[in-house]
C-alpha cells in the first residue's frame, strides 16, 4: 500500500518503535522562543543534564518584545524578565540566540523558512503550536509543550502517537483578488475548528500548487486553526527555488542529492487517508471572521448570519454568545464594518509578499481618520527587505510606519494591544475573547482586505475602493 506524504516523513525519522507504545522520532530542527521554555531549561538544570544537540536547536525573541525603541530596555518587567530569562538560558547551554533589534531577529515561523532551515523531508519543533507554518516545505512540523522541549533539549527525540491523515484538495484556480488567506478562512468554516484533530493535514490540488511559497505558509501556519497539529504540501520546483541558496540550505553536491530525495516526497497514489475535504477553488471570494473562533467567519459580502441558522443548540449559543462580545447585529452586512484598528503582522501575513500586497492597496491613498494602521513586519530580515524596495515609503504616505519584528498586536503579549471595546482588522489568526488585548475585538482578514479597511476605515476589500 502507498503512503501519504506525513507517513514518509515521519517513517523515515523512527528511532525506536515498539507494540503499543508511542514512536520516538528523531528530531532534525528545534526552535526555540522565550515563551513556554524556562521551566524546560530549569528541568534540565535540576536533572543535571546538558543539550543534546545545540547545533540543531535555535533561538530568537518574538512574543514579549517591543516594535518601537528595540535599542532601549523592556518596559513591561514580565516580558523583561522573560527575554532576559531566555538570553540567560542560551548562553549557559550554547545555543544560538537572534536578539532583539539584531539582523536575523524576528518571529519563530518566519525566520526559520527565511533561513532556509525548512527542508522538505525534516522533522521541525518547537515551544508554539504555529510551528505548522513549515509544513509548506513538506517538513513535518508541530508545536509541542514544555515538558516535551525539555525531552528534544535533551535527547533531540520525541514520544509520539501516531497521527491520522487528512487531505484538503482545492480544485481550479482562485479568482483573482482572493488569496490564501481568504483560503484558509474557508477551508476553517468548513472542517471547524475541531475537524483536523488527531489528523495530520495534507492540502494538494491546483490552487495550493498556484500560491507562492508564502502563500502556502500562511494555509500552513492556520492548519491549527482547524484543530490539527500539522499542515503539509508536498514540495515542487517552487520549493527548491525559495530554498536554494538560503543560508541554512545544502550546496553543491548535497544540494542536488537532497533535491532529488526531495522530489520523492508526495502522497502515493494509492495512499489512504483518513478524512477527505474536496473544495471547489473558483467558488471562493474575500474571507472575514465576524465572531470569536476562526470559523465563525463567512464571505466579505455575506450578512452577518442569524442565530437561529444553527440548528445545534451548543452552537446557536456560542453564535449568540461571540456576537454580543463582538457588538455586531445578526443581518446587517459584514462589509461597512467601522473598524479603529487595522493590524497588518503574524506568522501568518507579514512576509514580504504580504507588505507588497499591502503597499499596492495603500499606493497613493490615506489612511481613513480616526483609524491606526499598524505594520509589523515577521522578521528583520522583512523589515530590511520592505526598506530597500520602498515600500516603508508608501506606508509613511499612507499614515503608518513600519515598526519592528515580533508578535506584536497578534497576541498582545508586549504593549502593543487594543483597548476594551476596540475593533480591529487584523492579519493574525486567533479572534478569541481578549486575544488582541482584554475586551479586543477581532477580525481576522488577508493582508489586501486590512490594508482596504484601512483606507475605507470599515472592512472593505480594495475592489470596493475608489
Ligand atoms: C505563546 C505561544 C505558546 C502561543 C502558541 O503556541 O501558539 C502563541 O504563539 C499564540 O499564537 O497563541
Ligand atoms: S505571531 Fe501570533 S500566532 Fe504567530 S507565534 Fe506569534 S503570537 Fe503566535
Amino acid at each position: 500500500m502507498g503512503k501519504t506524504l506525513a507517513e514518509k516523513v515521519w517513517d523515515t525519522h523512527i528511532v525506536y518503535r515498539g507494540e503499543g507504545e508511542p514512536d520516538l522520532l528523531y528530531i532534525d530542527m528545534h526552535l526555540l522562543h522565550e515563551v513556554n521554555t524556562p521551566q524546560a531549561f530549569d528541568g534540565l538544570r535540576a536533572s543535571g543534564r546538558t543539550v543534546r544537540r545545540p547545533d540543531l536547536t535555535l533561538g530568537t525573541e518574538d512574543h514579549n518584545t517591543p516594535t518601537v525603541a528595540v535599542d532601549k530596555e523592556i518596559v513591561d518587567p514580565a516580558a523583561r524578565e522573560q527575554v532576559s530569562l531566555m538570553r540567560k538560558n542560551c548562553a549557559e547551554f550554547g545555543i544560538e540566540l537572534f536578539r532583539l533589534g539584531e539582523e536575523h531577529q524576528g518571529i519563530v515561523h518566519v525566520i526559520g523558512p527565511e533561513l532556509g532551515l525548512s527542508h522538505p523531508g525534516s522533522t521541525i519543533v518547537c515551544c508554539d503550536s504555529h510551528t505548522a507554518t513549515q509544513g509548506a516545505f513538506g517538513a513535518l512540523a508541530f508545536g509541542i509543550g514544555t515538558s516535551q522541549v525539555e525531552h528534544v533539549l535533551a535527547t533531540q527525540t520525541l514520544p509520539m502517537g501516531r497521527l491520522k491523515n487528512m487531505a484538503v484538495t482545492v480544485n481550479g484556480s482562485l479568482p483573482e483578488g482572493v488569496t490564501a488567506k481568504d483560503l484558509i478562512l474557508a477551508i476553517i468554516a468548513r472542517v471547524g475548528t475541531a475537524g483536523g484533530q488527531g489528523h495530520i493535514i495534507e492540502y494538494r490540488g491546483q490552487a495550493i500548487e498556484e500560491l507562492s511559497m508564502e502563500g502556502r505558509m500562511t494555509v500552513c501556519n492556520m492548519s491549527v486553526e482547524a484543530g490539527s497539529r500539522a499542515g503539509m504540501i508536498a514540495p515542487d520546483e517552487k520549493t527548491f527555488e525559495y530554498l536554494h541558496g538560503r543560508p541554512a540550505a545544502p550546496t553543491g553536491a548535497a544540494w542536488d542529492a537532497e533535491v532529488a530525495y526531495w522530489r520523492t516526497l508526495f502522497s502515493d497514489d494509492d495512499a489512504v487517508f483518513d478524512k477527505e475535504v474536496v473544495i471547489d477553488a473558483a467558488t471562493l471570494t474575500p474571507f472575514v471572521s465576524w465572531g470569536t473562533t476562526p470559523a465563525q467567519a463567512g464571505p466579505l459580502g455575506d450578512p452577518v448570519p442569524h442565530p437561529d441558522q444553527f440548528p445545534d443548540p451548543v452552537e446557536r449559543a456560542a453564535v449568540q454568545r461571540a456576537q454580543a462580545y463582538m457588538d455586531i447585529t445578526p443581518g446587517r452586512p459584514v462589509r461597512g464594518l467601522p473598524v479603529d484598528v487595522v493590524f497588518i503582522g503574524s506568522c501568518t501575513n507579514s512576509r514580504i509578499e504580504d507588505l507588497r500586497e499591502v503597499a499596492r492597496v495603500l499606493d497613493g491613498r490615506k489612511v481613513a481618520p480616526g483609524v491606526e494602521l499598524m505594520i509589523v513586519p515577521g522578521s528583520m530580515k522583512v523589515r530590511q527587505q520592505a526598506i530597500d524596495e520602498g515600500l516603508n515609503e508608501v506606508f509613511e504616505a499612507a499614515g503608518a510606519g513600519l515598526r519592528f519584528a515580533g508578535c506584536s498586536m497578534c497576541a498582545a503579549l508586549n504593549e502593543d494591544r487594543l483597548t476594551p471595546g476596540q475593533r480591529a482588522a487584523s492579519t493574525n489568526n486567533r479572534n478569541f475573547e481578549g486575544r488582541q488585548g482584554k475586551g479586543s475585538r477581532t477580525h481576522i482578514v488577508s493582508p489586501a482586505v486590512a490594508a482596504a479597511t484601512a483606507v475605507a476605515g470599515h472592512l472593505a476589500a480594495p475592489a470596493d475602493l475608489n
